[in-house]
């Protein structure tokens, strides 16, 4: 229950539509319970005594119970949907909300399919519940209270002797339900790993296909489709042995009611209506103990879905503003930045960056150099803030950036990965992203600067083209590019080149790095390059081997001392390097 009092606050504005459901529910069984007690009239007071002018009264008063029966079950279904409907509605929509403010850590190990599945199959297990399950669950109760009322009012003793068979039926539904539920549970399971395989198997196809590994593939989704397949096997058995246990015992009832009922009619012990509508209240109280096990089992998966929805919800989000956290807008920010003594480590696992000390000026360009792995976008994560250093500190205008407003600090960065991102939307929109009331002319001028302008004018309707995951693909220099003129549009303080310019030719990252050359002037830039082209006009170059600063300085400076930084300019200019000892470089 403590699932569903979590759950509360979200329909809280509806409750008055879940009280009206439960009632019209319990009105409509209360008004179920005429029926029998009609039955009973029409055989006692009109058939045996063979007074058939009440007739017609008779079958309008039926006529009536079952209008108002409707009306009331109409009602239950018009309230349960909308509580269920606005409950899954708000859920949505917090939890959307929630995925777009967890942090980096919680995507770290996130899985889409798992999260899909959390969004779509078990907030439709919570709707439903809220909406009908748990008004049913109750029903269960007053149809066997209301009917064991009424069975006791016409004959007790005949009572006692057919409902002995009660306490089984709901022995069996419980057991029933004490062994389906784990297995709706590895079902779930099990769908949410076939998920996973699906979306993970459409993400990376060009993968897959370039080391010929669908058959792999298909192996691997067909061993999560027979686990999920002997999943629905093994529960479909527990349903099949269900129904039959269960109809067995009611109908053991039915035959005790028969037999001692029959024998009290015969001796005049009770009237031959009263028998009928005896027969027609005992599977009044039947069938809700036979749905016992499904309406508990439906409790305890909703409540397994609850659990599943909260978690995202509850999820502590490690990077937040703090009480009091500064607001710091672009026209106050200058952007110098200073890393003093930053260490940090992904979880438990050894430090990815030891005590990094450096610091950029306002409008300075920043190198990073070093081998996969040695820590260089680690240090750009941090910035960010990503991540929270482990040990020293981060400022920013010599303010620490844990003090900062999160949002207003990532609002001075903009960043161009290595991998870049393209939404299903239009080119402009893609560099337009996250910007209001930018004029055409702006993103073409950063399109321009960022060397995309004109491949996106040879593209069938220009700044129009639908790119991303419905649109058409672009090369990865292309992408590259518009997320290029994407961080320009966005005019930072502090711009950050994580590999940028990698999927580009030579001569269009040269190209790009005039263009940037403009744009960046009063601005702080870190680079991350594998090539030393892309950082060697920095004003210090930092060389980075297993998260330490190995070596620091500008690129004339390094170039003239052995270590790691010569080593690479060795390799990367060996041409260059070759005609110059052979006289032919000047
Ligand atoms: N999200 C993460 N979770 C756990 N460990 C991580 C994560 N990201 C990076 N690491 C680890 O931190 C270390 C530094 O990684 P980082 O990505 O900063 O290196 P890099 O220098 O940018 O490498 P590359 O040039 O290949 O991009 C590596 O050992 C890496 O395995």
């Amino acid at each position: 229950m403590d699932v569903l009092r979590q759950l509360r606050g979200f329909y809280r504005e509806r409750l008055h539509y879940l009280i009206l459901s439960i009632v019209c529910l319990a009105a409509a069984t209360a008004v179920g319970l005429i029926t029998p007690n009609l039955l009973r009239k029409l055989i006692d007071d009109v058939i045996v005594p063979m007074k058939f002018d009440d007739v017609p009264l008779l079958a309008l008063t039926v006529l009536a119970v079952v209008c108002v029966k409707a009306s009331l079950q109409f009602a239950h279904g018009f309230f349960g949907g909308r509580v269920g409907n606005y409950l899954a509605y708000r859920l949505r929509n917090a939890c959307y909300e929630k995925l777009q403010f967890l942090s980096f850590r919680y995507y770290d190990t996130a899985k889409t399919g798992d999260l899909m599945s959390r969004l779509t199959g078990d907030l439709e297990a919570i709707r439903l519940f809220i909406g009908f399950g748990f008004a049913q669950l109750l029903n269960v109760f007053f149809m066997v209270v209301f009917g064991s009322i009424m069975m006791f009012s016409l004959n007790w003793q005949l009572t006692l002797v057919t409902l002995v068979t009660m306490p089984l039926l709901a022995a069996v539904a419980f057991r029933f339900e004490s062994r389906i539920h784990p297995a709706f549970q590895e079902m779930r399971l099990a769908l949410s790993a076939l998920t996973t395989a699906v979306q993970e198997n459409v993400t990376g196809v060009r993968t897959v296909k370039s080391f010929a590994r669908e058959p792999h593939e298909v192996e691997k989704f067909s061993g999560r489709n027979e686990r999920y397949k002997n999943n629905q096997i093994f529960a479909a058995g527990l349903w099949s042995k269900f129904f039959p246990i269960m109809e067995f015992l009611a109908c053991a009832c039915v035959a005790i009611l028969l037999g001692v009922g029959g024998t009290l009619v015969i001796n005049y012990g009770m009237t031959l209506g009263e028998l009928v509508a005896f027969f027609s209240l005992i599977w009044y109280i039947i069938a809700p103990v036979w749905g016992l096990g499904f309406h508990i089992n439906n409790y305890t998966q909703s409540k397994a879905s609850g659990e599943r929805v909260l978690e995202v919800l509850n999820q502590w989000i490690d990077v937040r503003d703090r009480p009091g956290a500064v607001e710091v807008a672009a026209t106050e920010v200058e952007g110098n930045i200073e890393f003093d003594h930053v260490t940090f480590a992904y979880g438990n696992k050894l430090p990815a960056v030891t005590d990094i000390n450096f610091e950029a000026k306002a409008g300075s360009v920043i190198g990073f150099l070093g081998g996969t792995g040695s820590g260089k976008s680690t240090i750009i994560q941090l910035l960010m803030r990503a991540y929270d250093v482990n040990e020293g500190s981060i400022r920013l205008d010599g303010t620490d950036i844990r003090e900062l407003g999160v949002r207003s600090l990532r609002s001075q960065i903009a960043t161009v990965f290595q991998e870049t991102f393209l939404f299903s939307s239009s080119i402009r929109n893609n560099i337009a992203y996250g910007l209001k009331d930018v004029t055409m002319e702006e993103v073409i001028r950063a399109a321009k600067l960022a060397q995309a302008h004109d491949f996106i004018m040879e593209l069938p309707e220009g700044y129009e083209t639908i790119v991303g995951e419905r649109g058409m693909g672009l090369s990865g220099g292309q992408k590259q590019r518009v997320a290029i003129a994407r961080a320009l549009l966005k005019n930072p303080r502090i711009l950050i080149l994580d590999d940028a310019t990698s999927a580009v030719d030579m001569e269009t990252e040269h190209e790009i790095q005039a263009g940037f050359q403009e744009v960046m002037r009063g601005r702080t830039t870190l680079i991350i390059a594998h090539r030393i082209s892309s950082l060697r006009h920095a004003d210090e170059i930092i060389v980075l081997d297993e998260g330490k600063i190995a070596q620091r300085g500008t690129h004339d400076q390094l170039i003239q001392v052995p270590g790691p930084y010569q080593d690479v300019y060795r390799i990367q200019y060996a041409d260059y390097l070759a005609k110059a000892a052979g006289g032919e470089v000047q």
